[in-house]
């Protein structure tokens, strides 16, 4: 299978060296192409794999097109592909927040509804093997096409498919979400900086706690709540902990953070 990246960015980095690096697909099979030539050109460099000279001529090439471009630039740049689509029978898969199939289906152009489309939001951890991505075919993709992709983020991570309804939310619990836990690993270690210890020790004691935690809750029959009172002695450490987070009013700025992020993934998919 050939795959080709238009955008040379973040993601296509993340995802494009994920599984390369898992073996999915050789170097040699990935195409990217970027209007920042410097930045296709780099990525090229690192993963062995050909620059296309532009976007159509990529679609012609490749099997999966993987447009990692921003939402803002899609109106734009999806259009001219349409006829390189529709003759070399390459799949189309978006990686955009908040761009929804119709919304791709409709800048396809009049046959744009025939083209098969999925649509993914994956994460940024698809670079280290532990992504989470969720995946929607539109009804000209077929299931095994749909299955494919699948497969193709499983192989950098998890996987699942999801109605589009879904996405916005997804996206503030997956998608976006490595910021937050990045944030709150860094929280940590601010706070043991503060207390004295060196940040890049302290980020490291920090990350592994949290890495450990997301593995408690994905392999104990557990809830979290079950864990969390697993940690609490009577009168110890972690409830004064805990008291002191609640009057911070960290649950419900967790919550507010994730509605946030579902509100301008709407707005973007309401602007695009
Ligand atoms: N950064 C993240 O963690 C995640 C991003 N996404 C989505 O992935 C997409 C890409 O995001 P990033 O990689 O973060 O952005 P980025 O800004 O790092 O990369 C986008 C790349 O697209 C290039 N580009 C712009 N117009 C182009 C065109 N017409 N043809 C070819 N290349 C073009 C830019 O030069 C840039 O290198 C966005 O739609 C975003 O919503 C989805 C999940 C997570
Ligand atoms: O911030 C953004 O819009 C993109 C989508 C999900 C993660 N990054």
């Amino acid at each position: 299978m050939k795959i080709g990246f238009i955008g040379a960015g973040n993601m296509a980095t993340a995802i494009a060296s994920g599984i390369v690096a898992r073996g999915v697909v050789q170097g040699s099979e990935v195409v990217v192409h970027d209007v920042h030539a410097a930045g296709a050109q780099a990525l090229a460099e690192r993963l062995g794999a050909t620059v296309a000279p532009s976007n159509e001529a990529l679609v012609d090439t490749v099997d999966v097109v993987v447009l990692a471009i921003k939402p803002q630039v899609i109106p734009t740049a999806l259009p001219p592909l349409a006829a390189a689509l529709a003759e070399s029978g390459a799949l189309l898969v978006s990686i955009a927040a908040g761009t929804s199939l119709a919304r791709l289906e409709q800048l396809l152009g009049d046959g744009g509804a025939e083209l098969p489309v999925v649509r993914v939001m994956p994460n940024v951890n698809a670079m280290v093997g532990a992504g989470m991505a969720a995946v929607a075919g539109n009804k000209a993709a077929s299931a095994e096409q749909v299955a494919t992709v699948v497969d193709l983020f499983r192989a950098v991570g998890d996987a699942i498919e999801l109605p589009e309804s879904s996405f916005s939310t997804f996206t503030a619990i997956a998608g976006s979400a490595p910021a937050y836990a990045y944030l709150f690993i860094d929280a940590l270690a601010r706070g043991a900086l503060k207390a004295g210890m060196p940040k890049a020790m302290a980020t490291r004691i920090a990350a592994q706690t949290v890495l450990g935690s997301a593995q408690m809750v994905l392999e104990s029959d557990d809830a979290p709540w079950v864990l969390i009172d697993k940690v609490c002695s009577p009168g110890g450490t972690t409830i004064a902990g805990l008291m002191a987070l609640e009057d911070g009013g960290f649950v419900s700025t967790v919550v507010d953070g994730v509605q946030a992020t579902i509100d301008r993934d709407r707005e973007l998919g309401a602007g695009s």
